[in-house]
């Protein structure tokens, strides 16, 4: 295995592992499937994002970028500014200072309703799913559809059912099940589906697999790379390395504020992880 690193003219180490064997992510997805662009503006492009709160500097000139059919991962110890940088993504916060760019086009965002409307599909650990509605109901909320000026229960029924099975839940017994009677897994499922039902660019999860068993883990990523299918940008926040390499392209690492490093996916695993904890930990 090549492996390369460079130094950053910011400091941060960039490392980059060379070759690609069969099981990179690239070489897993299904031929003619979108992948991660070559050309063309990435899905999101974060250029020298800052963001204070007051004395506290939570995030430094953070810049890295998502490309269409990518899935980029984001790591770092606790507090190391994933949230924050996510929040902004988001348009929870605005940044201090730098630039947010959607396919080429810098945004700048009031709130999080505008960032939804520009694409930005936001998972966040408690999900935004009500658990007493039923999964349909979940699955459009906000964008129900009508016909001659009533709700359209038929299409919206089926068309949660098709988008499901799409994004790879087959199990699900029926779409007016509550969500509360949902595993994890399958809440996930529904998120996913809907960003890409709804033809979200950028696809924010945070901590997906937060508190899921390892079956349950698996099935989240399958949903991801289903996802990464249709072309949408997929941004990660993980805390376990081991699980964000096996479904990502690529990983950032945060590290007070700041990206630390950042990785392509591929080659030999088991090394990479080691080379990324050290990124985390401030070893490398
Ligand atoms: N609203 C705020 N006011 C002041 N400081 C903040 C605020 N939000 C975050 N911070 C600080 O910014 C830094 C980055 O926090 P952030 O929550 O983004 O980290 P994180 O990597 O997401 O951590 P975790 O995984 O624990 O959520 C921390 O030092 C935190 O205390």
């Amino acid at each position: 295995m090549e492996s390369s690193a460079t130094q950053r003219t910011d400091g941060a180490l960039t490392a980059v592992v060379g070759l690609r064997p069969a099981s990179a992510p690239e070489d897993r997805r299904e031929a003619g499937a979108p992948g991660p662009s070559e050309a063309g503006p990435a899905a999101l492009e974060l250029r020298r994002v800052s963001k204070r709160f007051g004395q506290v500097v939570a995030v430094r000139d953070v810049s890295f970028s998502l490309g269409h059919g990518e899935v980029v991962a984001l790591l770092g110890d606790n507090g190391a500014g994933k949230s924050t940088v996510v929040k902004m993504i988001s348009g929870v916060f605005a940044p201090t200072s730098g630039e947010i760019r959607l396919d080429g086009q810098a945004v700048r965002f009031r709130n999080s309703k505008q960032a939804r409307e520009r694409g930005i599909a936001t998972v966040y650990q408690d999900l935004a799913l009500v658990p007493t509605m039923n999964v349909w109901r979940n699955f459009f909320l906000g964008s129900e559809l009508r016909h001659r000026g009533r709700l359209d229960v038929k299409r919206m029924r089926a068309e949660t059912a098709q988008a499901l099975h799409e994004i790879g839940l087959r199990n699900l017994s029926s779409v007016d099940q509550e969500v509360k009677g949902l595993s994890g897994g399958e809440r996930q499922a529904l998120s996913i589906g809907r960003a890409v039902h709804f033809q979200q660019q950028v696809l924010l999860l945070d901590e997906p697999t937060a508190a899921l068993s390892v079956k349950e883990t698996e099935k989240v990523f399958d949903y991801v790379r289903q996802a990464r299918q249709s072309g949408i940008g997929i941004l990660l926040i993980m805390h376990n390395t081991v699980q964000a390499l096996s479904v990502s392209d690529r990983v950032v690492v945060m590290r007070h504020g700041e990206v630390a490093a950042e990785f392509a996916v591929g080659g030999d695993l088991e090394a990479l992880a080691k080379q990324v904890n050290l990124a985390i930990s401030g070893a490398a």
